[in-house]
Order: structure tokens, then C-alpha cells, then sequence
């Protein structure tokens, strides 16, 4: 115990030395704040309604200042509880003495000397602590590298700013901090890992900045876990350049959404946008009509034991092809080419600017710019070509009557004649001048009429004419006559489905661009395999950066028949330059749970690895009998597994039916399991949901229900049951008729129990 150890009196006064210069600064904040608060009141006091914008603007910043205070007040609070969890000894090479660092989440340091009470872990020498092994290390800060030598690296728990324990880990001790963390309830686990983040996925969290990353990684290696913190690290590096704004982070569903925004503020990371894929493009693009989402393909086929709507799935799979892109780029290109103007833009007959030069502009200069912005600049250009133009022509004109009346007053010499020409001249110059000025009014109005306006849905519809559609393929197939029959029949009924949003998404970026408000710098995606590759390229291609973070698992690709079937797709094709990273340990669950799961491996096409549980072990997961009294048995287990602590349960089943059978029997005994629906957001500890629900998530304790819907051997089902074995921290259970419905028989009898 640390108590013994001969360091112990030290760290307690350190951690006392630290806390209370946080006191300090707290009592400091809150003054701050309480000043600010007065002078907030004295400027609303002073305030009536005749006063300038200035003193609403004096009012503003103050509101700033508090809020930057109070959010930098509730960090301190939040840090006090757990100021830092890590320490290293590190002996510079040059400066042998040793340097004492202690590694929190957030930095702090002494206001007079400069100098680190703790080092933010995303700090380039706190990379030692994740990175280096006891001895010679060596770290990069602004492009330099610094070598030196760690003697110690010590683990802090610190609870409500307690001391717990603390141990000193070195090359031979395994890493109990994570065995401890490992062991806990769902509940919190998520945002207890930057103390125990592992070697390779420190690797994917400091990959390169600058590059977009893919990584595959196995069920439960802290794909989310480790993409939620590059985001906090990208931010942390690249504070100077980048808003938390500009940030999109795309997730399957709200339940998700609410699962990880929980998470972001620990991390420090505020007012990212976090989103799905489909409400993005909607919000994007203003579209109102309702989206069929994938999960509801999915459930059809499901529940159709596997048969599904054909036409409806090779749409699917089709719309998110390279194939369906090509066809759209083409179908971009025509939309283009109804941009050419053939005429010259002229006024009173004098040439502006010729149609090629117009055209040139269009295709060539502007060429980088959505159509529309295209237009607008263009516009900019005859505008000012007009005004400069104009005056030049006026003269001109002048000119040309003022030498025709010279002519008449001194060349004729019939005066009743002269002054009847002199007089038509007089009037024909003004008739003339005021037209050319009336005329240069509406001239550039007119002229833009050559420039169609187009409505975004209504260039979708236009594309499935069966003459414009089939004029971008090379061999037209029964499918693809089903399909753009299917998708017309969709359209009119003004509905679309969710693979419609990738083209639409393309054709906003081509047309319009993206509004400047829902720009973006930077995209992460979780479960990145059940993403098609055309939303993956029209996403890179509306917002032009290669700043992706990427990560998902292609053993739970679920909706394989629509999303990516391998990563290799994505490389060259839509991003140059990846970096390609793996993640193959796995921290979620047991030993026992994860060798079944990985049984299921072997059943897929892909050929994945096993993932390599790290060392916990369980009890083995186990089958029910539903014909014998599950429902007893089930009331048995739950009380016996609250009682050993498990917090967290979920029954998962194959199909949203089952999931509403076994909710209904549940509530028969009042075993209080709430249903989940796509809609809701909240999670509960007791949740019945079918499994493309559970995707993502996890639970202390999973039963897998059955009932009517087996699991079969198709590649569907077997990642279906792969992703629901592979939800549960602690234990697993199985219910149904026979091992079969789970695919147990294709499992090593070892592998599994019997209640
Ligand atoms: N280094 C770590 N230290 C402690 N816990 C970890 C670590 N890495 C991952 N975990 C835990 O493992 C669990 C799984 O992590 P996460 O959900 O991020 O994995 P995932 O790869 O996204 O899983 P899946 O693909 O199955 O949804 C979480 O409870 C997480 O806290």
C-alpha cells in the first residue's frame, strides 16, 4: 500500500501544495467573477432604451468575460477533484538533474515562476509517459527533439482530491491502473482513460495532424474512446488555427450522440458539432422531406429473414458506389455545360465581354467555385466592366452627335434645313444618351437570366429521367431499371431515402457550396464502416480537407450491403496520403466473452484477426433455455448481479419485434426494462434494444434474447450477433430455443456454459 512507501509524506504534501494553490485560484476566479457580475448590473441599471451600441456592447464582452471565467471556474473545480493522475522523472540530456512532472488533464502553472504544477497530457513531454519505457526517451516540441531519460513513472488515484494509492510501473509490472479501470461498471468508463491509454492507441491519438487517418480496430479497442481524444488533442495542438466550431463529428444515432457528449467537456473539448450523417445533410442542404433511414432497410431485411426488398437493397448498395459517383460527376458536368452563354454581354450594341471570355471565366478561372458562386463573381465582373464601359460609350456617342451637329451648323447651307437637322440632332443625342443609361440599368439583370437557377431537389428528380439518367451509363441492367423506377416512385411521394443524401450532399457542394456556417474544418467519423463510399467522398468533397479521423470496425459492418466492405476503397480514391493505423488489443470485455466473439470472426469474409483481449478474466457466457422457465431464471440472475455490483443491463435482440416480445414479458415479472426506439437519446440501466441500437454502446451485464429470429450463418447475421456479443463489460448470457439460434454450434463447446 502506498502508506508504507517511503515517497508517501511527499506526495500527500504535494497534493496538498496543489490543491491549495487551485483554492487559490478559485477564490480568485470567483472574486473575478463576482466583480464582473457588479459591473454587469451597474451597466444594466444605466442602461435605457435610447442608449448607444455601445453600451450593449459593453454589456456583451462583459457576459464574454464571465463566461470565460465560469467555464474556466468549472474546469478548476472539476480538476480539483483529481489534479492529476501520473508522474514522471525525466533528466534532460544536457541538464542531467532530475525535473519532477505531474500529468493532469488540464495544465497549471505557477503565475510567478512559469514553471508546470501539472502538465497537460497532451503536452509533447507528457507523450514520455504514454510512449516511453523506463530510460533513454526522447519526445518532439515545435519540430525539435529533446532526449533525455525517465527514472520514474508513477500512477496517482486520487479520489474527490484524496489520495488513494499510487504505483511506480516499470517494464516488468503489468499496468494494474488499467486492470482497475477495466474492472469497473459501464457507468464513467469512457472518461477514465486518459490515465491508462495504451502505447498503440497513444499512436492513433498523435498521429499526424495533418493527415487524415483510417483506423480499424477491433470491437471495444477504444475506437470511440481514442477518437474523442484526438479530437481534445487536435484542438490542444492546434488551438491557434482551429475552432471547436469547425469541428463535425458524425455518429450513428442520438443515443450515441448523448453517450459521447457526455464525455467531450471531461476532455476539454466544447461546442463541437456532433451530428448524424443524416441530419447533417439535411441541415446542410434545407431539406425538408423525411428520410427512410438505413436502420429501417436493415430491420426489413432482418425481419424478412434475410430476404429483404431486393430492389431496395442493390439501391442502397448502389447509391453509395464508386459507380453511382461517376454517374454523378457526369451528371455535374452536364449541369455545368447548361452554364455556357452564347451571346456577348453588350450595351447599345458595343461589345463588354465577348461569350468566350464570359465561358472562360465560368470554366476556367472560376473553376474551383460551387456554380453559383461562379455566377455571383461573374456577375462582379460585368458590373464593373459596366460601370467602367458605360461612361466610354456616353462619350462616344457624344461625340458622334457632336461631330454630326458640327457638320450640320458649318456644312449646310440652307438655314431652314440647318436648324431642322441642328434641332433632330439636339434631341437624338439626349433620346439616345437616355436610353444607353436606361439600357444600362437592366443590362446585367437580363444578361444573368442566362444563368439558370436551379433547385436542388429538383436537379435530383431531373436526374432520373430515364434519357438523362441513361445517358451517363454505359450498359443499362434490369437493376438499374428497377432502381430508378423505385427511386422516382420515392421522390414523388416526396420522401427520401437515406443513401439519396450523399448525391444530394455532392450536388449542394457543386452548386451553392457549403453555407459558411456549416463549414468545417476537420470531420471524425465513428463506425466508419457502415459508411458508403460515396458519403465518405462527397463529405471530403463538399468541405475540401483532408482532415479526417476515421475509425470503425469492419467485422460489425452491418450494413454491408450498402457501406464500405474494405478501407482500400477510400485510399487514393477520396483521400491521398492516409494514414492507415490498426487497433487490435481489446479493454472492453473478458477473456471468456471475447473468445466466443472471436469465434465468430471465422464465419466472416473478410478474414479479420482475432482481437486480443487484454488480461481479465470472467465467467463464460451462457446459454438459457427460453422453454424453461427463463423468465425465473432471468429475475434470479439480475438480483445476483446487482448484488455483486453490476450496474448496467441490456437485453439485446436480432430485431425490433423481439425487442418489443421480450419487453413485454419483462414487464410481466416488473423487471422495469425500458424500450428503445431510434428517436430516443437517453440511456437508462435497464434497456431492452435491438442490436443495431446497441451499436456502440456498452453494458456491465448483456443478455442476447431470441425469439423467432435466429441468428443464421450469412455474413448479416453472423456481424449482427458479433457486435451484440461484444457489448458486455462483464458477462454475457444467450437466450433462446436451442445454442443454435446463436450459432453456438460453430463455437468450441468450452467456449460456452449452460444456467
Ligand atoms: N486505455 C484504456 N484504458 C481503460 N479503458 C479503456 C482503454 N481503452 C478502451 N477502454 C475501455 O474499453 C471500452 C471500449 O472502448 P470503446 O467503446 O471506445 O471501443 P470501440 O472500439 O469504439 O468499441 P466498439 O467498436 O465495440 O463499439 C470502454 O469502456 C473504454 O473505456
Amino acid at each position: 500500500m502506498a502508506a508504507q512507501h517511503p515517497d508517501y509524506p511527499q506526495e500527500l504534501e504535494r497534493l496538498s501544495f496543489t490543491k491549495a494553490y487551485m483554492d487559490q485560484l478559485i477564490a480568485a476566479q470567483e472574486t473575478d467573477q463576482e466583480a464582473l457580475k457588479r459591473r454587469q448590473e451597474d451597466t444594466l441599471a444605466r442602461l435605457d432604451f435610447k442608449d448607444s451600441s455601445l453600451r450593449y456592447q459593453e454589456m456583451l464582452s462583459h457576459a464574454n468575460f464571465m463566461k470565460m471565467s465560469a467555464d474556466q471556474l468549472e474546469s478548476l473545480h472539476r480538476l480539483r477533484k483529481k489534479p492529476y493522475f501520473a508522474r514522471i522523472d525525466f533528466h534532460r540530456k544536457e541538464k542531467p538533474e532530475r525535473e519532477v512532472f505531474y500529468i493532469g488533464k488540464m495544465s497549471l502553472f505557477d503565475r510567478e515562476t512559469q514553471l508546470p504544477i501539472i502538465l497537460d497530457w497532451r503536452s509533447p513531454l507528457a507523450n514520455v509517459y504514454y510512449e516511453g519505457r523506463i530510460g533513454e526517451v526522447s519526445y518532439e516540441a515545435e519540430g525539435e527533439r529533446y532526449e533525455g531519460r525517465v527514472s520514474l513513472k508513477r500512477q496517482y488515484q486520487i479520489e474527490e482530491g484524496e489520495l488513494e494509492n499510487f504505483r511506480d510501473i516499470d517494464i516488468t509490472t503489468k499496468d494494474d491502473l488499467l486492470q482497475d479501470s477495466l474492472s469497473q461498471n459501464a457507468e464513467n468508463r469512457l472518461t477514465e482513460i486518459v490515465a491508462t491509454i495504451q502505447e498503440e492507441q497513444n499512436e492513433v491519438i498523435r498521429a499526424d495532424l495533418r493527415k487524415p487517418i483510417i483506423v480499424q480496430g477491433a470491437a471495444g479497442s477504444g475506437k470511440t474512446t481514442i477518437a474523442l481524444h484526438r479530437i481534445s488533442y487536435f484542438l490542444y495542438s492546434m488551438r491557434d488555427i482551429f475552432k471547436p466550431e469547425e469541428m463535425l463529428i458524425l455518429a450513428p444515432n442520438q443515443l450515441f450522440i448523448q453517450y459521447i457528449s457526455e464525455v467531450l467537456p471531461e476532455l476539454g473539448v466544447h461546442k463541437a458539432r456532433q451530428t448524424t450523417f443524416i441530419d447533417f445533410v439535411r441541415a446542410v442542404t434545407d431539406i425538408s422531406w423525411p428520410v427512410t433511414t438505413q436502420h429501417t432497410n436493415l430491420m426489413n431485411t432482418v425481419e424478412a429473414g434475410n430476404a429483404g426488398h431486393s430492389t431496395e437493397l442493390w439501391s442502397a448498395g448502389y447509391k453509395g458506389s464508386d459507380s453511382f459517383k461517376e454517374v454523378m460527376e457526369q451528371y455535374s458536368k452536364y449541369i455545368e455545360s447548361s452554364y455556357a452563354v452564347r451571346e456577348d454581354f453588350r450595351l447599345a450594341g458595343f461589345k463588354l465581354k465577348s461569350a468566350k471570355a464570359i465561358n472562360q471565366l465560368f470554366y476556367k478561372h472560376y473553376h474551383y467555385f460551387p456554380y453559383e458562386v461562379r455566377v455571383q463573381k461573374i456577375k462582379a465582373v460585368l458590373r464593373s466592366e459596366l460601370n467602367r464601359k458605360k461612361k466610354q460609350i456616353l462619350s462616344t456617342l457624344a461625340k458622334k452627335y457632336d461631330d454630326q451637329l458640327d457638320r450640320a451648323l458649318f456644312g449646310m447651307k440652307d438655314p431652314e434645313k440647318r436648324k431642322k437637322r441642328v434641332s433632330f440632332l439636339i434631341t437624338r443625342k439626349e433620346e439616345a444618351l437616355d436610353e444607353i443609361k436606361k439600357e444600362a440599368k437592366t443590362v446585367l439583370q437580363t444578361f444573368m437570366k442566362n444563368y439558370p437557377k436551379w433547385k436542388l431537389l429538383d436537379v435530383y428528380i431531373h436526374l432520373y429521367e430515364e434519357r438523362i439518367f441513361r445517358s451517363f451509363i454505359d450498359q443499362d441492367t434490369e437493376e438499374l431499371k428497377q432502381m430508378r423506377a423505385w427511386t422516382r416512385n420515392y421522390l414523388r411521394k416526396q420522401k427520401l431515402q437515406s443513401e439519396d443524401l450523399a448525391a444530394l450532399l455532392y450536388l449542394k457542394s457543386w452548386i451553392t457550396g457549403i453555407a459558411k456556417e456549416d463549414q468545417v474544418k476537420k470531420v471524425v467519423i465513428d463506425e466508419a464502416q457502415d459508411y458508403s463510399f460515396f458519403e465518405l467522398y462527397s463529405l471530403r468533397h463538399a468541405f475540401q480537407t483532408d482532415l479526417f479521423t476515421i475509425v470503425g470496425d469492419l467485422a460489425q459492418g452491418i450494413y454491408r450491403y450498402r457501406g464500405l466492405k474494405e478501407w482500400e476503397s477510400l485510399i487514393g480514391s477520396v483521400f491521398q496520403n492516409v494514414n492507415y493505423l490498426k487497433l487490435q488489443k481489446t479493454y472492453r470485455t473478458t477473456i471468456e466473452i471475447m473468445n466466443l466473439a472471436n469465434e465468430l470472426l471465422e464465419l466472416m469474409p473478410e478474414n479479420l484477426p482475432k482481437a486480443e483481449p487484454v488480461v481479465r478474466h470472467g465467467e463464460k457466457p451462457q446459454f438459457i433455455n427460453r422453454n424453461q422457465g427463463w423468465l425465473e431464471i432471468f429475475k434470479e440472475k439480475l438480483s445476483d448481479l446487482k448484488a455483486s455490483g453490476m450496474k448496467s443491463f441490456a437485453v439485446v435482440t436480432k430485431t425490433q419485434k423481439e425487442a418489443a416480445l421480450a419487453a413485454e414479458q419483462l414487464d410481466d415479472i416488473g423487471a422495469e426494462f425500458t424500450m428503445f426506439d431510434e428517436t430516443q437519446s437517453q440511456m437508462t440501466d435497464r434497456m431492452v434494444l435491438p442490436v443495431y441500437l446497441a451499436k456502440g454502446l456498452e453494458f456491465d451485464v448483456v443478455f442476447l434474447y431470441s425469439e423467432g429470429h435466429s441468428y443464421q450463418e450469412t455474413t448479416l447475421d453472423v456481424k449482427l450477433l458479433y457486435v451484440a456479443m461484444t457489448r458486455p463489460l462483464h458477462r454475457l448470457f444467450l437466450i433462446g430455443e436451442n445454442p443454435e439460434d446463436f450459432l453456438l454450434n460453430h463455437a468450441h463447446p468450452s467456449s460456452f456454459g449452460y444456467v
